[in-house]
């Protein structure tokens, strides 16, 4: 469904994306891994249009996105931090979003309900703690029912039964086909929810397989270990 061929960013010197290639289905949860700053956000803004790439290509089902617009429609995205008018109450942003997709008729409002968000409309966002936020975040990405969602270390400050509401809600939604690309460092998250892992270093692909491949492949139970063997072996 997502094809990306040969991708290269660099900003300034520094390069971010190395030639990446790799494909990605629907009905999968896919777990992009790897040290700070090896370039999981950059290529996931580069999917989201959100970072322009020097060269390569980004199609989605056969079109190349670049440059285009209307696809982002598509895909849902729950940034690592969520930037909002600190001003607005909760209420009001998740209704600016809605206002701006007047298009959809029918939303998804089962995070807003199961994070008890309605609860805390009236408060303003600057006045959120930081899961609160982070929730906030979790509903908008899913709200208008799209076909593909970027999450980007989307447990980081939630509470346990918060973390555990997302992640029921991302096996929900890739058991109706849905494309999930989800940044994690964290192995255990991964292992429950993911069924491929993508682990980039240096802004190259250093591998791309499913978990049952990648635990055969190194004899470990734990993804965790699985993961520590393939890095310690090639470094
Ligand atoms: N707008 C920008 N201008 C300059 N450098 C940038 C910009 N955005 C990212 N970078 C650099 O690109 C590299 C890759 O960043 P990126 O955020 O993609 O890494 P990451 O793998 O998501 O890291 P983390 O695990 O810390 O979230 C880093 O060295 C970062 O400092």
């Amino acid at each position: 469904m997502i094809t990306i061929e040969n991708l290269c960013k660099s900003y300034g010197k520094l390069q971010v994306l190395r030639h990446v290639s790799v494909e990605f289905s629907r009905g999968n949860v896919i777990a992009v891994i790897g040290p700070n700053g090896a370039g999981k956000t950059t290529l996931s803004k580069a999917i989201l249009g959100m970072v322009l790439p020097d060269s390569g290509d980004i199609r989605i089902d056969g079109e190349s996105v670049l440059k285009k617009y209307a696809y982002r429609s598509q895909i849902g995205y729950m940034p690592q931090i969520g930037q909002y008018p600190e001003n607005m109450k909760i209420r009001q942003v998740l209704q600016m979003i809605r206002d701006i997709r007047k298009d959809v008729q029918e939303v998804d409002e089962e995070l807003i309900g199961l994070y008890g968000l309605k609860e805390m409309y009236e408060k303003r966002m600057g006045a959120l703690s930081g899961g609160t936020r982070q929730k906030v975040s979790a509903a908008l990405a899913f709200l208008f029912d799209p076909q593909v969602l970027i999450l980007d270390e989307p447990t980081a400050g939630l509470d346990p039964i918060a973390a555990e509401i997302l992640k029921g809600k991302i096996l929900k939604e890739k058991k109706k086909g849905k494309l999930i690309i989800i940044t994690s460092h964290i192995m255990s998250e991964i292992e429950e929810v993911a069924d491929e892992v993508l682990c980039m270093v240096d802004g190259q692909v250093k591998f791309y397989e499913t978990i049952p491949e990648l635990k055969a492949q190194t004899q470990e139970s734990r993804l965790s270990r699985a993961v520590a063997k393939i890095m310690n072996e090639e470094a």
